[in-house]
């Protein structure tokens, strides 16, 4: 199977660091020999952070509103239309100041649907001394938003730490972490960190296209690679056919962390492929016949859920894992 197309999403409140850092990530790229792309959100009706970036770089823009209260379709079709013309080997998404990152979230995801992407998380850039400002004032909707934003990161740099005295670093940062106690703090001026090091903290999401081999419960108590990060999205990509009433199930029996979960699967037992959708603890399947090539797959998209859990389940259910009778046992 083809290698899903990595997805980033940068987050942060306006005037963070954002722009800073995806200077620094597109160097990196470039001078890895990859290809990446960009999605820029901005408020104005003039991408000022665009002109910065190398012309070389691929670059989607979308003008004149915010990512999230615009429709989630756009960003979508977006992704869709810059991987379909530019075949990036990686594609990071600015988030503009003012958006909140899960509606994000859930576009990328929706286009998991027709595209081999993967969500590799969230990275939220803090400016330490606005944070500590409205800490101590604890009000206002920049506040609450940017709480939002931590909240759902999956790595947090702890930006313009020159701004602040040592004291108060160590201050701000206990602040992140009683808000987001999974995601790695990363103090920095101007951005300036090791690109492998940040990439590297992101984590949270498994890599899909392991050898099934790999995949084989033997029962042991292993843990299954970072099956409790602070996971927001799991994609899961279906190399077999499933039975609808053992999906159902499994769906109806989604853990309560998972909020959101949506999918085209094909069934063993039915004819037709269907959609599905599932939200806020409610499923619903729908007939479908999607132009072009489009795989079976399933995202789900919730806060500090086991992706190691889901995956092994509907490993099960597409009978690619081997459940030796110990592991059987164990679980009854
Ligand atoms: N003192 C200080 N300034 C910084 C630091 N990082 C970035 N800046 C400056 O802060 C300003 C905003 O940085 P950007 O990277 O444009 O921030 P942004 O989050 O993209 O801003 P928006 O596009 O408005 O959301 C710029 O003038 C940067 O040079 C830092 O660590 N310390």
């Amino acid at each position: 199977m083809e290698q899903s197309l990595p997805v980033y999403i940068l987050s942060g409140f306006l005037g963070s660091g954002k722009t800073t850092l995806l200077q620094r990530l597109l160097d990196h790229w470039t001078l890895q020999g990859l290809r990446p792309a960009v999605i820029m959100n901005e408020l104005g009706e003039v991408n000022l952070d665009g002109l910065l970036v190398e012309q070389s770089v691929p670059m989607a823009e979308m003008l004149g509103g915010c990512i999230c209260c615009t429709s989630r379709g756009d960003l979508s079709t977006e992704l869709t239309t810059l991987v379909k013309k530019e075949s990036p080997d990686v594609v990071i998404i600015e988030a503009t100041g003012a958006a909140n990152p899960l509606e994000i979230v859930d576009a990328v995801t929706e286009t998991s649907l027709y595209q081999q992407v993967e969500l590799k998380g969230l990275i939220t850039v803090v400016d330490a001394a606005h944070l500590l400002e409205l800490y101590r004032s604890q009000q206002g909707a920049t506040y609450r938003l940017m709480q939002e934003q931590i909240r759902c990161a999956s790595v947090l740099i702890l930006n313009k730490t020159d701004r602040i005295e040592a004291e108060e670093i160590a201050e701000i940062s206990e602040v992140l972490r009683k808000w987001n106690s999974y995601a790695e703090i990363l103090p920095a001026v101007r951005c300036e960190l090791e690109p492998e090091l940040l990439l590297g903290s992101v984590g949270g999401v498994i890599m899909e296209d392991r050898p099934a081999d790999e995949a084989v419960d033997d029962g042991s108590e292993r843990p299954l690679h970072s099956s409790h990060d602070h996971v927001m999205a799991y994609t899961h990509y279906f190399k077999n056919p499933v039975n609808s009433e053992e999906f159902e199930r499994f769906v109806k029996e989604l853990p309560r962390d998972v909020y959101r979960a949506k999918g085209i699967v094909t069934f063993n037992d039915t004819s037709s492929r269907f959609l599905f959708q599932y939200a806020y603890r409610e499923a619903d399947f729908m007939k479908i016949t999607p132009q072009g090539e489009v795989p079976d797959v399933a995202v789900f998209i919730g806060e500090h859920f086991s992706s190691g859990e889901l995956r092994t389940g509907l490993l099960r259910l597409e009978k690619r894992l081997l459940t030796r009778p110990a592991a059987v046992k164990r679980s009854l």
